[in-house]
């Protein structure tokens, strides 16, 4: 499938995360939740499935699809605390 230049990729995000981890930039959200530690990104993690569910039983599609982009950043946050990266899932899938 071809995207807009706009949208992102799964791919896309995971490199651009990566880039983050590595030169830790001031103000990155993704830098500061590698810091707080595998816990607290287990916990919004946990967080974010809740309102994928809540918004898809609840909301409109689009909320719901929003939430889901939500919860897939912060399971590649995870990825990225973890070392672990797209190929070491895909080869799952
Ligand atoms: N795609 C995302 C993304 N999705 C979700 N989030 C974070 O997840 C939170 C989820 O929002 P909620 O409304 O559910 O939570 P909230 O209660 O308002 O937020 P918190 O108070 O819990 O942090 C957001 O506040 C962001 O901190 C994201 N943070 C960053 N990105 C992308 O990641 C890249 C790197 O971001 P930085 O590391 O911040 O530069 C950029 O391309 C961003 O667009």
């Amino acid at each position: 499938m071809r995207y807009p230049e706009t949208v992102k990729t799964f791919d896309q995000l995971y490199a651009e995360l990566a880039q983050k981890a590595e030169t830790r930039p001031q103000g990155s959200g993704t830098v500061a939740a590698l810091d707080a530690g595998v816990h607290q990104i287990g916990k919004k993690i946990v967080e974010e499935a809740a309102e994928v569910w809540m918004a898809a039983e609840y909301q409109s599609d689009a909320e719901t699809a929003e939430e889901i982009s939500q919860l897939l950043y912060h399971l590649q946050v995870m990825m990225i605390a973890k070392g672990i990266a797209p190929e070491d899932v895909y080869k799952y899938l």
